[in-house]
């Protein structure tokens, strides 16, 4: 800047200079010069402090570059490790695809192979529907041939049922020749531990005959020997089968319709529990005939033969009855049916129907638990007088039914006309059973001992 010419230059804050030419005289012109270039100065002045205080915001804008470049540095690293993952990503999707053009090939080639048997099926399909044609033209012929076959099996049903008719009263008029009370004496072995006892004397003299022996050195000699007949004897190796063999027979009576009894008599441990009940690897009758029974209704069903089987257990103890498939107590009474007066009822009594021979074996097991139950009551705590009055009391009771079970037997097998069924609750329940057109199997069980021989001789 220069005023000694009076010329004036200056520069604009656009920079532009400004040449102004007054005279040193015009001081007017030279003040407003002044104010003027003191205003541009001022705005200059302005301009520079504006750029000192961006200036000094230098320092925290190079702080939050820093820390800008920093996460843009973390940023950095976080994309480059997706990028690797990505990267993995496409190569196994790469893999995937490579494999499934592998299995795109094979399928192309199992449809392939597919097609060609479908069509060779087609081809047979058609073969076949014409086969299937000329088949049901001949079905026709069949339909009428098996229609006559049924009309022959219905006849040769019918037929079958007839002679089943007739079996049935020619094995009854054989059991009635046979006789319908039978009586089976079987004698047991001495057991091991029996050995050291004495054994009376035992001539089997054929199948119906046994001689028994007194061996007792004080009897003489020529008395000594007595002998019984029987239906059959069981000589003390027989066996279950053997016995079975000849019981059977009555086993069919009962599913043509009869009332069967069976039934063991003999002194205590003769063996009637044996004979009846046998073992479970050697079962006795009554299992025995469980089998049988539910065999043969099966067979005898599709005869068109219709078959309930019902089943009542009971106890009679000291001439009363006791319910062996509810031990809750009960008055219990033997009554006549209605309309038939040989035949009798117990009043009260739970009966079953079973159709299977499972749980008619399940039943019996309730009853012979029932059975020791019962049989427990009898024995309840007590002194030892009336424990043995009860002992005598059941005696008298067991000895009295079983000689009105012998007079009502012999009775029968002498046909007399009055069989006194009523003197006692065993016999008066077995009337139905004894009497009449039904049939009788009795099993003498014996034991061999001689100091058996008067029971085994009175029996
Ligand atoms: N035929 C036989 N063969 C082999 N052992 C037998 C035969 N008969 C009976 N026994 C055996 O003799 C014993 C007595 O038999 P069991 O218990 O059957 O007599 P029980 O007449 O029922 O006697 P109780 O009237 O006292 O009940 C038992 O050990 C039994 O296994």
């Amino acid at each position: 800047m220069s005023s000694a010419t009076g010329t004036s230059r200056f520069t604009t804050g656009a920079g532009k200079p400004i040449n102004k030419h007054i005279p040193p005289y015009d001081f007017k012109a030279r003040y407003n010069d002044l104010l003027e270039k003191h205003k541009i100065l001022k705005e200059k002045y302005e301009q520079k402090c504006e750029q000192m205080g961006n200036l000094e915001n230098l320092p925290e804008q190079l702080e939050e570059t820093q820390s800008h470049l920093v996460s843009t540095t973390e940023e950095l690293k976080n994309t480059k490790i997706d990028k690797k993952c990505l990267q993995r990503q496409i190569n196994s999707q790469q893999q995937k695809i490579e494999s499934l053009a592998d299995s795109l090939t094979k399928t192309t080639e199992e449809l392939q192979k597919l097609k060609q048997t479908y069509n060779k099926l087609k081809q047979e399909h058609g073969e076949l529907s014409v086969e299937l044609l000329e088949l049901s033209d001949s079905s026709a012929d069949l339909d009428d041939k098996n229609f006559k076959l049924m009309e022959d099996i219905t006849a040769y049903k019918e037929q079958l049922f007839r002679s089943d008719v007739e079996r049935k009263e020619l094995h009854n008029s054989v059991m009635d020749l046979r006789g319908n009370i039978r009586v089976f004496c079987r004698v047991r072995p001495a057991l091991d531990v029996e050995q050291d006892k004495s054994l009376c004397g035992w001539n089997y003299v054929d199948e119906n005959t046994v001689e028994i022996i007194n061996n007792d050195p004080l009897v003489k000699a020529k008395n000594n020997g007595h002998i019984f007949s029987f239906y059959q004897v069981f000589h003390p190796c027989s066996k279950h089968e053997d016995i079975f063999e000849l019981a059977s027979p009555l086993i069919q009576s009962a599913l043509d319709g009869y009332n069967v009894c069976i039934f063991a008599y003999g002194q205590t441990g003769s063996g009637k529990t044996f004979t009846m009940d046998g073992t479970t690897r050697n079962l006795g009758v009554i299992a025995r005939t469980v089998d049988l029974l539910f065999d043969s209704t099966k067979a005898y069903r599709n005869l068109g033969w219709q078959y309930e089987i019902k089943v009542q257990f009971l106890e009679i103890y000291n001439e009363l009855l006791y319910d062996l498939l509810d031990n809750e107590p009960k008055e219990m009474e033997i009554r006549m049916t209605t309309n038939n007066k040989n035949d009798i009822y117990v009043s009260n009594i739970t009966q079953e129907t079973v159709d299977n021979a499972d749980r008619l074996r399940q039943l019996m097991k309730v009853a012979r638990m029932n059975r020791a139950t019962a049989a427990t009551v009898g024995n309840e705590p007590g002194s030892r007088s009336p424990k043995t009055s009860v002992r005598m009391n059941e005696t008298k009771n067991i000895n009295r039914s079983l000689s009105e079970l012998t007079n009502v037997i012999l009775a029968l097998l002498q046909k007399q006309d009055h069989i006194p069924y009523r003197n006692s609750k065993l016999t008066h329940l077995l009337m139905p059973s004894l009497g009449g057109n039904s049939k009788t199997l009795m099993f003498i069980n014996v034991a061999p001992f001689q100091d058996c021989f008067n029971e085994s001789v009175g029996n």
